[in-house]
């Protein structure tokens, strides 16, 4: 019998830092990372390729059922590359736009279980780190750690404002903070996998904490779990 890889969930709402800790937390394990996130904004990328609403729930079945995306390594820089039917899509899905898009298709009930066994597949030889909304909920609900991150939401406007600006795009504040508002209201009160801790998940909340110190918090969770050896 195949014997299951653990695997450390990290969910939460946009902007409180999940991207960043798993990132980090793999480099620190040599475990894999399931970036669950990116697959709902492929998917978005594709409805709109395909002149598909986020809406209709129907056409957009059979393209998530049939996804052509490949997570791959890029042999040039050595870092991870997606492509969406053939297409380079690694900067394109990380638009506020198409983030958007992705939240309203992941309110579809169909959608998310087409979308299951694929995020399921990432659990590999090695152990694995998913990153995503509904990870130790749904995805992974036998996870060794379950880790729920959160933060203010004017916190987290405020750091997507700086890795925006940063990249040279000009935007509002207010519109940032205004639009995570209505990110939470609809990935955390749609009926089927809404954002929410697992009941076994631990909280921790970045709004106080820099990169560096919400990854020592959760180092120190590994330890006790005796993932890690401090
Ligand atoms: N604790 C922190 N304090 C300040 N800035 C942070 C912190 N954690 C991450 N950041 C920065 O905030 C931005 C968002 O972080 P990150 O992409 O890791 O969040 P996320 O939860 O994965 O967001 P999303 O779900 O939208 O992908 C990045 O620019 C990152 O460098
Ligand atoms: N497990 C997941 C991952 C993502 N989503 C949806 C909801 C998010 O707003 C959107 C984009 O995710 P991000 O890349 O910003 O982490 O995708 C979801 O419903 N479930």
């Amino acid at each position: 019998m195949k014997v299951n890889q653990p695997v450390i969930t990290v969910d939460g709402p946009s902007g409180s830092g999940k991207g960043t800790v798993c990132r980090l937390l793999a480099n620190k394990l040599g475990w894999d990372v399931l970036d669950s996130g990116a697959i709902y904004r492929v998917l978005a990328l594709a409805s709109s390729h395909h002149m598909i609403a986020p809406t209709d729930e129907e056409a957009l079945l059979p393209l998530a059922a049939n996804l052509d995306v490949q997570f791959v390594v890029d042999t040039d820089t050595g870092n991870g590359k997606i492509v969406l039917e053939g297409e380079d899509v690694t900067k394109s899905i990380r638009t506020e736009e198409v983030g958007g898009v992705a939240s309203k298709i992941a309110a579809l009930p169909s959608v998310r279980e087409a979308l299951l066994r694929r995020q399921r597949a990432f659990r590999n030889e090695s152990g694995l780190i998913a990153d995503g909304r509904d990870m130790g909920t749904v995805v992974f609900p036998d996870a060794v750690l379950k880790i729920y991150l959160t933060a203010s939401a004017e916190e987290r406007a405020n750091r997507r404002f700086l890795e925006l600006k940063q990249r040279g795009v000009d935007v509002k504040i207010d519109s940032l903070v205004a639009d995570i508002k209505a990110r939470d209201d609809r990935d955390m009160n749609r009926p089927v996998a809404p954002l929410v801790p697992a009941e076994d998940a631990i909280v921790i909340d970045t709004t106080e904490l820099d990169a560096k110190q919400a990854f020592e918090k959760v180092v120190s969770l590994c330890i006790e779990k005796n993932l890690l050896i401090n």
